[in-house]
């Protein structure tokens, strides 16, 4: 279980909370123009990693190349209701485009399966991803869609997903709304030892204070568009009352 930490264990300068932070552009519409400006931004800030839609994502790595930030690839983003096999064929052209650089898998996981009681089928499809990321040496996320899960099933979720094998257990898309931040907790309560916990869908009506909510429940990352606002807001305006 990611442990919560003391605020005075946080590094809230702008280039430490970088680190803690992956920077998206991930609307259905994002244009060339938006990629070049999501990678701009990634690259002046030093997010620990940068996550486009996946059509894009090989021309981003090739821009990130050299500055040790991450490009993420969305897997089945962001229903998540196909086939296994369609997963796995999609994760092989991720390590077919992204290997040799920084890069980490972002799957979706099957929530309609979760939600039918077929946990074997949820767990494989999982673990089947999360095998060819790791044959590659990359690590992979699962992306839960907590906000449409009961509590029983978040905990069935993070459980399972860390069977699978998954080294992260994620949030949401940030496609169908985000998180509670009690659900936050219960992901951070339930994720066993080794198994991080990134936050994501943070949306519009999220606040930074809420992301330090967040980091201090023990939640290892946060992916979002506003991972610029959270940066400076927390860096510029809450940093400095703490020295
Ligand atoms: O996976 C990351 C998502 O883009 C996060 O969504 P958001 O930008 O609405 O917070």
């Amino acid at each position: 279980m990611p442990k919560s930490i003391h605020l005075s264990d946080l590094d809230l300068s702008r280039e430490g909370l970088a680190q803690l932070m992956d920077f998206s552009v991930l609307n259905p519409d994002a244009s060339q123009e938006d990629v070049d400006h999501g990678i701009e931004t990634a690259r002046r800030y030093h997010f620990k990693g940068f996550h486009t839609n996946t059509f894009w994502a090989s021309y981003a790595a090739d821009r990130l190349e050299g500055t040790g930030i991450e490009t993420g690839w969305v897997l089945a983003f962001p229903f998540g209701a196909v086939s296994t096999a369609a997963k796995v064929a999609e994760a092989k052209e991720g390590v077919r485009t992204l290997n040799g650089r920084p890069w980490v898998i972002d799957m979706v996981a099957n929530h309609g399966k979760l939600k039918s009681g077929d946990y074997d089928f949820y767990k494989k499809d999982i673990a089947e991803v999360a095998k060819v990321a790791h044959d590659a040496g990359a690590e992979c996320k699962a992306i839960l869609e907590v906000q449409l899960l009961t509590d029983a099933q978040i905990a069935a979720a993070v459980e399972l997903a860390s069977e699978a094998g998954a080294d992260w257990v994620k949030s949401s898309t940030g496609r169908h709304g985000g998180p509670q931040l009690r659900q936050v907790k219960l992901m951070c309560d339930t994720a066993p030892e080794g198994v991080k916990v990134k936050v994501a869908g943070t949306g519009n009506f999220w606040t930074p204070m809420v992301a330090l909510g967040c980091l201090l429940l023990g939640v290892q990352r946060i992916g979002t568009h506003n991972a610029p606002w959270i940066c400076d807001e927390l860096s510029s305006e809450v940093a400095p009352l703490l020295t």
